[in-house]
């Protein structure tokens, strides 16, 4: 796989030919889960976590020493549509609160042991009113790609992806949409806190988005391009790389799912090594999740992006790789199994 896409059809044929996984390391996990001092099943989702992270990480050792989280920051032109109760200055003014370290992921990484790094994708520039035209050029949309792509680090044991950006619950409503049906109303939330008459404008630009770019759904990477953003590009280009890499990744709330989803639109197994950290409060999130057949693993009622969910679920995943990696077996323990029933 390329290290950039220089054209749409690279990045195509990267989203489809996938590294499948690690199928002996997932087969060697199960094996290992079984003999366990455990009833079998007994910790429910963390066995299918621990059996996920040794499936994607290119055979390396199940540590979860290293977990990243990293922020994509985007502006967009759909704004001007009245979409949301907040001024783009707001995603600037946050992404310097993150730096200072005020904001809420900023204590959440802490607590979850990560590194948060932020990154602005296009320089913050907005991409133009999707209403009215294309979100973003091929050039522009692939260098967005690749600025996340390339924002991967292969060391990490695990990914945390998350999004600020005023106005990207209108653009991953909209995108929802066009690759997976569906009306405004249908996919339209209240973002980061819009009024009866905003999530009415919102649902209207939603709407006149699909209808002036209809039919792109049959190609997943033009719905990005047209109905997408900078950030959620980039969030896409990093999905990618973490597959290539063996990186796991934790995906966020509502924005950060949609922006995933054209992978898992151009292949049917394209976000295999991800997961939905947390099911979002935004109305479309639970549509999407069930659009994807994924299982968020928390559900918490938040609303806030910025890898929030993302960095509140990773010590889950942490929790699931020390009790695979650390705990003993029924051998080594002198625990009898439960097929010694008969035993004294
Ligand atoms: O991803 C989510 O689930 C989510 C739900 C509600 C709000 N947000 C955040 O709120 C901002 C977008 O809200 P809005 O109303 O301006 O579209 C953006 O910075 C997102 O990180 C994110
Ligand atoms: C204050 C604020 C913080 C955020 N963090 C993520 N999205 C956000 C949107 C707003 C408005």
């Amino acid at each position: 796989m390329p290290e950039s896409f220089p054209t749409l059809a690279a990045l195509r044929d990267a989203a489809t030919s996938l590294w499948s996984g690690d199928a002996e390391a997932e087969a060697r996990a199960i094996a290992r889960d079984h003999i366990l001092t455990k009833p079998p099943g007994s910790l429910g989702r963390l066995e299918s976590i621990a059996r996920w992270h040794a499936r994607w990480r290119r055979g390396r050792p199940m540590t979860m020493e290293r977990i990243d989280v990293i922020v994509f920051a985007g502006n967009h032109g759909v704004v001007a549509q009245g979409v949301s109760a907040w001024p783009s200055a707001v995603t600037a003014q946050m992404v310097g609160n993150f730096r200072n370290g005020g904001a809420a992921i900023n204590q959440l990484s802490r607590v979850a042991g990560a590194t948060l790094r932020v990154v602005e994708v296009a320089g913050l520039a907005p991409t133009s009113d999707f209403t009215t035209g294309p979100a973003m050029d091929e050039t522009a949309f692939l260098a967005a790609v690749d600025l996340g792509y390339a924002s991967v680090s292969p060391e990490a044991d695990l990914l945390c992806l998350g999004e600020m950006g005023i106005g990207n619950t209108t653009v991953a409503a909209t995108l929802s949409a066009g690759l997976f049906g569906g009306s405004g109303t249908e996919w339209a939330g209240r973002g980061a806190g819009i009024d009866d008459e905003g999530l009415a404008r919102k649902a209207r630009a939603i709407d006149a988005a699909l209808s002036l770019h209809g039919g792109v759904a049959s190609d997943p990477l033009e719905a990005a391009r047209r109905l997408g953003g900078y950030e959620l590009a980039a969030i896409m280009g990093a999905t990618l790389a973490a597959r290539r890499h063996g990186v796991p990744v934790l995906l966020d709330g509502f924005v950060c799912t949609a922006a995933a989803a054209p992978l898992a639109r151009l292949a049917p197994d394209g976000l295999d090594h991800a997961l939905l950290s947390h099911r979002s409060a935004e109305a479309g999130h639970t549509r999407l999740a069930v659009a994807l057949g994924m299982e968020p693993l928390l559900d918490l009622g938040l609303r806030l992006g910025e890898a929030s969910g993302a960095a509140l679920a990773a010590p889950l995943v942490r929790a699931a790789v020390a009790c695979h990696a650390g705990m003993a077996t029924f051998d080594s323990a002198g625990v009898a199994t439960g097929d010694d029933a008969s035993a004294p």
